[in-house]
């Protein structure tokens, strides 16, 4: 079944009508770096939501892609070199809601090559509890020409505080007879500076695909995220994510995302699992 165009909605912006990037949209700040460990912050917030108002795993995509590829990024062999998420795999230890104000993801790089780095970082709350784990396999890419050496800005403005996941990602997923259907119409606040699609944002859009394949969503959290990242994805024509659900158990489901151009070869291929909260 081939579904209709995703609810769009207005594109974010910040007060000042400028453009936004993942980080400032999901509250991702303080990278700071001692010698080999990294320790990156996301304050907690509407951002969080889903739109029945339950805080979701997706929405943690740019932080914990920022703070595990953040890792990489520091160990590129020069300037003349960038770095990408090749394997993303989030594995989330605690159900949702999580004690604000910040989550806290403290990384570090567990071994290297000369094609890239896997690093790994443990995010807690601000109660100490451990909320996730993640690992990343990092490749170093050449910087293209014109990219300047990223440098995260802390002065990039915020959006409205109370934009929700779907809003910050900028449509819905519908869900299909086969599973569900998310189109990304991709403006520049979807994008990492060397301007394709996030790493983190493809994360959280694979996710909450996936969660409209569930019949009664609320009574699921997403407990792992794992994306293979095939070749980059680019934020033009729009990026379609079709989710299938690989088990449906009584108190496990799997679900696969499929992402890249609509039309064209796919670019992302992601595994989310569900856990029941009880
Ligand atoms: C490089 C590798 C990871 C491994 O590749 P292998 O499998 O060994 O290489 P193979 O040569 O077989 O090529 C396979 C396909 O890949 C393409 N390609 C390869 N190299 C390049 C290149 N340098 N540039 C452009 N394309 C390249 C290549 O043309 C081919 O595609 P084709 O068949 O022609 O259509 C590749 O899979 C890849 O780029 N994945 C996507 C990664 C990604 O987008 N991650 C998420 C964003 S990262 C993020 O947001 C984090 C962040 C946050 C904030 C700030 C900064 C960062």
């Amino acid at each position: 079944m081939s579904p209709g165009p995703t609810t769009p909605e207005a594109r974010p912006t910040t007060p000042e009508a400028r453009p936004t990037t993942p980080e400032a949209m999901f509250r991702v700040t303080g990278f700071e770096h001692a010698g080999p460990d990294a320790r990156i912050t996301m304050r907690t917030g509407d951002w969080l939501l889903d739109d029945a108002g339950v805080p979701c795993s997706g929405a943690l995509g740019v932080f914990l892609d920022d703070a595990v590829g953040h890792q990489v990024f520091t160990t590129r062999p020069d300037d003349a070199h960038a770095s990408v998420t090749s394997e993303l795999s989030i594995d989330v230890a605690l159900p949702p809601p999580w004690t604000g104000p910040e989550l806290v993801a403290q990384g570090w790089t567990t071994s290297s090559t000369g094609r890239g780095a896997f690093t790994q970082c443990r995010v807690t709350d601000s109660d100490g509890a451990i909320v996730a784990v993640v690992s990343n396999w990092g490749r170093f890419v050449a910087l293209p020409p014109g990219v300047p050496v990223w440098s995260p800005d802390p002065s990039t403005p915020e959006p409205d505080p109370a934009l929700r996941v779907s809003q910050l990602l900028g449509s819905r997923p519908e869900r299909t007879a086969d599973g569900a259907v998310l189109r990304l119409t991709g403006g520049p606040e979807l994008a990492n500076p060397m301007g394709i699609v996030h790493g983190g944002i493809v994360a959280c859009a694979s996710e909450r695909t996936a969660a409209a394949t569930l019949d009664d969503p609320a009574t699921w959290w997403a407990a792992s995220i794992r994306v293979h990242y095939l070749r980059p994805t680019p934020l033009s024509p729009e990026v379609e994510l079709t989710a299938s659900v690989v088990h449906r158990g009584r108190t496990v489901t799997v679900v696969r995302v499929v992402g890249g151009p609509l039309g064209g070869r796919p670019c992302t291929d992601a595994t989310i699992t569900f856990r029941t909260r009880d």
